[in-house]
């Protein structure tokens, strides 16, 4: 579970402003409550503070009040357990890719949890075949399109098999065929068990595998909701549902 209980976050203020109007919120007293297995969606407006929010689910960004726990422990108490049990894939591949080629990037993280050679091997031939790059492990990041190196990222975060796995835009850049294949792999992740966090403008595929989608707006949550209820509340956040629907129409 991941636990928001009153979390504001401020940038570029100094202290004579800590006080001021919520205007500067980037995050503005939010309290949410993330389940074990959900798949919530976060969406909303350009800078309506989408990033922000989940940037402190594991502590990237520290709010400036409020608490964040994750698994019923305060996430500064513990950052090293909050980051490995909440998977991050940022907005921009560029923040995250620390390899040469692709499959030391991959393993790069579960390397780090020290696990076996076979262990590792298995999660990085599965990652990559999720985001469809299977055999692709020697290539190199810097020959890798932009929407190749997004799916490096997601298999990079996939691999480190997080309790709750959180995507911001992780479909910009990606064509129809990689698409298909992320979330296809989100929906079975969710089917196993973890929770997914999927932050997006684009409602597309996501909103029938939602169970909650959670709308932003200034900071704040405007519409907390299943997603057939909240799409009604939408239309003034910005996010786009395609014609006909994508709500319930999910196919493989
Ligand atoms: N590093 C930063 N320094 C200063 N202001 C920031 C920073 N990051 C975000 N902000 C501001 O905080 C507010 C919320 O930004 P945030 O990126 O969280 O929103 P978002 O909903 O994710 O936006 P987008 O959809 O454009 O990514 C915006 O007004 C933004 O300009």
């Amino acid at each position: 579970m991941i636990d928001l209980d009153g979390v504001t976050c401020r940038y570029g203020r100094g202290e004579d402003n800590a006080e001021s109007e919520g205007a500067t919120a980037a995050v503005d007293e939010v309290s949410l409550a993330v389940p074990d297995g959900e798949f919530l969606v976060v969406a909303g407006a350009n800078g309506s503070g989408k990033t922000t929010l989940v940037r402190t689910f594991n502590g990237l960004v520290e709010p400036d009040a409020g608490h964040v726990s994750v698994n019923g422990t305060p996430v500064e108490e513990d950052l090293v357990a909050a980051r490995s049990a909440v998977g991050m894939v940022f907005q921009d591949p560029r923040d995250q890719l620390v390899a040469a080629t692709v499959g030391a990037d991959v393993a790069f993280g579960p390397e780090n949890l020290g696990l076996s050679h076979d262990e590792i091997d298995r999660r990085v031939d599965e990652a990559l075949a999720a985001v469809n790059m299977a055999g692709r492990e020697r290539e190199r990041i810097d020959s890798l399109s932009g929407g190749e190196r997004e799916r490096v990222a997601i298999a990079g975060a996939l691999a480190m098999e997080p309790d709750h796995l959180v995507l911001d835009e992780p479909f910009t850049g990606l064509d129809e065929p990689a698409r298909r294949s992320v979330v296809a792999r989100l929906r079975a992740l969710h089917r196993e068990g973890t929770s997914v966090v999927v932050v997006t403008h684009d409602l597309r595929d996501v909103a029938a595998l939602a169970d909650r989608i959670v709308g932003l707006a200034d900071g704040r949550i405007a519409v907390d909701a299943p997603p057939e209820e909240a799409v009604e509340s939408l239309p003034g956040l910005d996010v786009r549902v395609p014609e006909g629907g994508g709500i319930g129409t999910q196919t493989e």
